[in-house]
């Protein structure tokens, strides 16, 4: 069974009178735009958090559920929420083309997550044929969709994504992000507690990859600034911002990793990229893209989004001796996950 699906176009317009939550607002004279949202893995731990938040976003009209079950009662618990987003649900591989059909966005928290004692790179094994198969599907059903990868190793799901678009001619390297944004909400929330500052205020750019030592908090960037962190407290709070997944992972004690957290730094990810296409100038947020600020390939850092996704990844700005130094221990490892990556999905 499935919910009503809603095609949409981007380009439609319809009239719009509700009173927005996030955002830019519309008044009932104006148009809100049209934008179809899928979540592939919607019924997992990530999953159905996400299609909460994303039912609450005034500028989604179309929310896409697809797992490989439970989909339909997700859908149908979730699109009584009396907000805009129609809702469909979409259980299995012969529901995958409809569920991503003329999306927008496709948000991917599908595969297995950690249990204690694992790296992320021990998921590689799984998570990397679900995600090539799904890459799959969205370069042939919605070629022109933002891609927001949080499966992880990020550091080689986006390496493997990008090989999946290039074989089958639809990659734009504009398209496609590894999500990050809980390493940022994590360094602000961190900061935030340490340097006792509304955390609202905070703002910490993390650059590199997602996983323990590739994340790397620029916390000589932090605003607002603090005059009175020694060098002890950042090598703190940069070793507590890399091991974040893992206190939570350890904290489950098998009962998986972050869900509520990623959720949130999931829609606000997918947020930032709805603004950004609905040309809302100067959203910037941290994300692992396709990069030439470094010499790897793929790297995370301030990016702006615009309409057609990536409009400019920034460099990463004045570094501190001591992330300098982190910026030079990380790249082996950032570069190995990568090319496992490319490896598996050109040999595969
Ligand atoms: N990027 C980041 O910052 C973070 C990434 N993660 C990663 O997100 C992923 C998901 O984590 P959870 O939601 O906690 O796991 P979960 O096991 O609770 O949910 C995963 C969902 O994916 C579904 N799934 C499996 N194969 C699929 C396929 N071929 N197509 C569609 N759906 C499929 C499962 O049925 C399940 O519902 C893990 O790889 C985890 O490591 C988790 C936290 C943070
Ligand atoms: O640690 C994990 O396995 C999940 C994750 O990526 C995070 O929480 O940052």
């Amino acid at each position: 069974m499935k919910a009503a699906v809603l095609r949409s176009s981007r380009a439609a317009l319809r009239p719009c009178t509700c009173r927005h939550l996030v955002g830019r607002s519309y008044s009932s004279t104006e148009s809100s735009p049209e934008s179809k949202v899928a979540i592939l893995g919607a019924a997992g731990g990530i999953g159905q958090p996400l299609a909460l938040l994303m039912k609450l976003n005034p500028l989604i009209s179309s929310l896409s559920l697809y797992d490989i079950a439970n989909t339909p009662g997700v859908a149908a618990d979730v699109s009584h929420i009396n907000s805009r987003a129609q809702v469909a649900g979409y259980a299995g591989e012969e529901q995958l083309g409809e569920a991503l059909d003329g999306s927008d966005i496709v948000i991917i928290p599908a595969g297995v997550p950690r249990k204690p004692g694992m790296t992320r790179d021990d998921l590689f094994k799984i998570n990397a044929g679900i995600v090539k198969s799904l890459c799959t599907a969205i370069a042939k059903y919605c070629p022109n969709a933002l891609v927001n990868m949080i499966s992880n190793p990020v550091n080689s799901t986006v390496p493997i994504a990008a090989e999946v678009f290039k074989k089958a001619g639809t990659f734009d390297e504009r398209k496609l992000f590894g999500v990050t944004t809980l390493d940022v909400v994590r360094a602000k929330t961190f900061y935030a507690g340490k340097v006792k500052v509304p955390v609202a205020e905070v703002n910490v750019p993390v650059v590199g990859g997602h996983a323990g030592i590739t994340i790397l908090p620029l916390f000589s960037q932090a605003a607002p600034k603090s005059s009175n962190l020694s060098d002890d407290d950042i090598k703190a709070l940069t070793k507590r911002t890399q091991d974040g997944g893992t206190e939570v992972v350890e904290a489950k004690a098998g009962k998986g990793s972050a869900t509520l957290s990623m959720a949130y730094a999931g829609a606000v990810f997918a947020d930032a990229c709805l603004k950004g296409l609905n040309g809302v100038p100067d959203i910037v947020e941290c994300s692992f893209v396709q990069s030439s600020i470094t010499d790897l390939p793929f790297f995370a850092s301030k990016v702006r989004l615009g309409k057609n996704g990536v409009e400019e990844v920034f460099g990463l700005g004045p570094l501190s001796d001591y992330e300098q130094q982190g910026l030079e221990s990380l790249k082996p490892e950032l570069k190995a996950s990568i090319e496992k990556g490319v490896e598996f999905a050109n040999q595969n």
